[in-house]
């Protein structure tokens, strides 16, 4: 089982990321999204879905026409873990190649 990052794995994995936000609350990062429009934003789910299948591990999120919330937490941790650093890492990829803002 995946263990829960400690607070100063957490700041260092925030600093890292930059444009993620931690939600002290439910232990979770979200970032939100900007595309084009909604066949950008919707191309850019559906590539997220395939690398979240593979890591075995999913996004919370919602779309509102060009706009995708996310937020990223391990259910079975408890809290945030390396596996959602790792899956913010694989999004804002694919974010950026879709001219995400
Ligand atoms: C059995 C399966 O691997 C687990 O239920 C996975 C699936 N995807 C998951 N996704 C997220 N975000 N958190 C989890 O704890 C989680 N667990």
């Amino acid at each position: 089982m995946v263990e829960r990052l400690s607070d100063a794995e957490r700041k260092a994995a925030l600093l890292e990321l930059g444009n993620w936000r931690h939600e002290a609350g439910e232990d979770r990062i979200v970032r939100e999204f900007v595309f084009a429009d909604f066949r950008v934003a919707f191309g850019f789910m559906t590539q997220v879905a395939l690398q979240a299948e593979k890591a075995g591990h999913h996004p919370d999120w919602s779309n509102s026409y060009n706009r995708v919330r996310i937020g990223l937490t391990t259910h079975d941790a408890g809290g945030l873990s390396e596996k959602d650093v790792a899956l913010a890492r694989a999004i804002d990829a694919v974010a950026t190649r879709m001219g995400a803002r």
